[in-house]
């Protein structure tokens, strides 16, 4: 079945030495039970025929000792290696997963909610799989030995016997892979509601959402809201958990019709003197034997088709194609020299969005200071999006010195950028690895990092947190353990926004800088540093910077308007102002709200 050999492969590779024991010691184990049910029937048998020696019964009695203490230890042993070889595999699994998700080199992947709800069971599911397949594998295999074993012995008693028996474990078969399979869709049928589930309960104790929760008293409606998931996910698996009952039942009573008729037929044949009293007990413990190795081989069958099923969602997700394609000779991207240009570029999420971007033209001059202003949602931070390509233009091309960035190789082109988006990452980290992951070649450099940091105008506060730089800045984790450790610190947003500047300039001196909105969340002063940091920083370089606040971007090089996705006007800002369109229109609107706060203030 697809995804056998990946599954297996894993585990081989994930541990060779654990496999090959787990694999021996099944095995082995899984013949003790036939091995107990002869001596016993030796054992009776000496012992009705009356003329047993004590040394014979004594014989038998110790291998039959040893055979119980190798049965009664043996599993402890499998299922520790069982464990430390789930666990191997787990890793390795779950390493390879998200090696694939972060080689996805644009954003599509994850606003996809399938691809997300298929990452969410890959993640669930994919490392579990490799084990459960090596187990039911090996499970069946050794079932399949104690049930052939015990076949063999109930032939030498009646041949139609080792058939009925066999027969009784055939409705089982079909019913629990049945099961499994209606298992394995109603999961994937559930994901969404699942998920829908987790961000109402994310979202009631998220400290974030918890000020205006409070402030709007929304609690018990997202509190409804979550619990109506968490029915619906409890009907739907209810109602399969009733027909696994029903099914389960049936299958019990032919199985258990069966077995009784068996023991009927051998109770009876004893009494007739046909077969020993040994023979009796043999068929017993056969008949059980059978019947248990039958239903774990289907159990086995059962949970490893199920969980096959799953796996299929980690193999898509390790086997997908790239999302934007990447070329396979890229040409090497050099340091940019003339111009960055956006060529008739039409750019829409899917074909199912509106357009975005419609026919958007112009260029950005090596060494010069590009502003981006509109309206929201004229397209502004799609456009830098599409410059860092996490997306491809739909038609026209973006250009750097003349190569379609399409030709190039995006971790390189990326390299070559510093950027801080509008919706900036804060990671639950140090303040010194917040900085640092801006470059982790520099990760360390101290120095390095709290130039960045006073260029962002962050050193000051951050040298003022009880730690330093080394300052973890979390309310999630504990500096050291949850029981002696100190709870980290949490910073302001315009704080935030300062350390995320600071990480876009620790790339020092990248080709091309993009702002996205940087001074939003700053006070007046801080933002007017930062915009003077940023003067400094820009200088001479090639920089992109989006605001609402146009004097921010007034002494740009160039100005580019953005409205419905097409550029509506370009230039500086003295010839926009001249020209009386919507920049000079928003610039005179903007003017007019501070004018008229001063007026009132004075
Ligand atoms: N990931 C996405 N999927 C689908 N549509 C999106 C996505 N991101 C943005 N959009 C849509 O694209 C349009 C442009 O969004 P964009 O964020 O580029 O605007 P913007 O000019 O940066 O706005 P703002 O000034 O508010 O930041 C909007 O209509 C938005 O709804």
């Amino acid at each position: 079945m697809r995804g056998v050999r990946e599954a297996l492969g894993l585990t081989w590779r994930a541990s060779r030495i654990h496999t090959s024991v787990f694999v021996v010691l099944t095995l082995a184990v899984a013949l003790v039970p036939v091995l107990v049910a002869w001596l016993m029937k030796l054992i009776l048998d000496l012992l009705t025929q009356g003329n047993a020696t004590v040394a014979e019964v004594l014989r038998i009695s110790v291998v039959l000792a040893v055979a119980g203490l190798i049965s009664g230890v043996l599993p402890q042993v499998i299922q520790y290696v069982h464990k430390e070889l789930e666990r191997r595999v787990g890793l390795v699994t779950l390493d390879r997963m998200f090696e694939a998700a972060d080689g996805f080199v644009g954003l599509a992947r994850f606003e996809d909610p399938v691809f997300v709800d298929r990452i969410r069971m890959a993640q669930q599911h994919g490392g579990a799989t490799p084990g459960v397949v090596v187990t039911s594998v090996l499970s069946m295999l050794s079932n399949s030995l104690k049930a052939l074993g015990f076949l063999a012995s109930l032939v030498l008693l009646a041949v139609w016997l080792p058939f009925a028996v066999l027969a009784s474990a055939l409705p089982a078969l079909v019913g629990e892979i049945w099961l499994a399979q209606r298992r394995a869709a109603l999961q994937w049928k559930l994901g969404p509601v699942e998920r829908r589930e987790l961000f109402f309960s994310a979202l009631l104790t998220n400290v974030q959402a918890a000020k205006e929760i409070r402030l709007f008293g929304i609690g018990s409606y997202l509190r409804d809201r979550m619990s109506a998931q968490r029915r619906r996910f409890n009907g739907e698996t209810a109602k399969l958990d009733r027909t696994q009952l029903y099914v389960q039942f049936g299958v019990g009573v032919v199985t258990a019709g069966f077995a009784g008729g068996a023991l009927v037929w051998a109770v009876l044949a004893a009494a007739g003197g046909k077969i020993t009293v040994g023979d009796l007990s043999l068929v017993v413990a056969s008949i059980a034997g059978v019947q248990a190795a039958a239903l774990g081989v289907v159990r086995d069958l059962a949970a490893s088709h199920k969980q096959l099923l799953l796996f299929r969602h980690y193999l898509e997700i390790v086997r997908s194609e790239t999302d934007l394609p990447v070329p396979t000779d890229p040409v090497p991207v050099p340091p940019l020299r003339k111009a960055i240009e956006f060529r008739d570029v039409w750019f829409r999420y899917s074909p199912n969005h509106p357009w975005t971007l419609r026919g958007v033209s112009f260029s950005i001059e090596h060494g010069r200071a590009l502003g981006l202003v509109g309206r929201n949602g004229a397209g502004k931070t799609t456009l830098v999006k599409l410059l860092c390509r996490m997306y491809d233009p739909e038609r026209g091309a973006i250009l750097w010195d003349g190569v379609d960035l399409r030709n190039l190789d995006p971790a390189e082109l990326r390299l070559r950028i510093g950027a801080v988006f509008q919706d900036y990452m804060n990671y639950d980290l140090t303040a010194e690895e917040n900085i640092g992951l801006g470059d982790l070649d520099h990760a360390g450099d101290r120095d390095r990092i709290k130039a960045a940091a006073a260029n962002a105008g962050a050193d000051g506060f951050v040298s003022a947190l009880p730690r330093g730089y080394e300052t973890l800045l979390s309310r999630l984790f504990f500096h050291g353990d949850a029981v002696n450790g100190t709870a980290g610190v949490t910073l302001s947003g315009g704080q935030w926004q300062r350390l995320a500047l600071a990480r876009a300039y620790l790339r020092g001196q990248r080709d091309l800088l993009v702002l996205d909105e940087p001074s939003s969340g700053l006070d007046a002063e801080a933002e007017y540093l930062v915009h003077r940091g940023l003067r400094e920083h820009r200088m001479g370089r090639t920089s992109v910077l989006i605001s609402h606040r146009l004097g921010a971007v007034r002494d740009a090089d160039v100005l580019v308007v953005l409205d419905g996705g097409v550029v509506a006007e370009l230039g500086t800002h003295d010839q926009l102002t001249a020209q009386n369109g919507l920049y000079a229109q928003m610039f005179a609107s903007q003017a007019e709200g501070y004018r008229r706060t001063l007026t009132e203030a004075s």
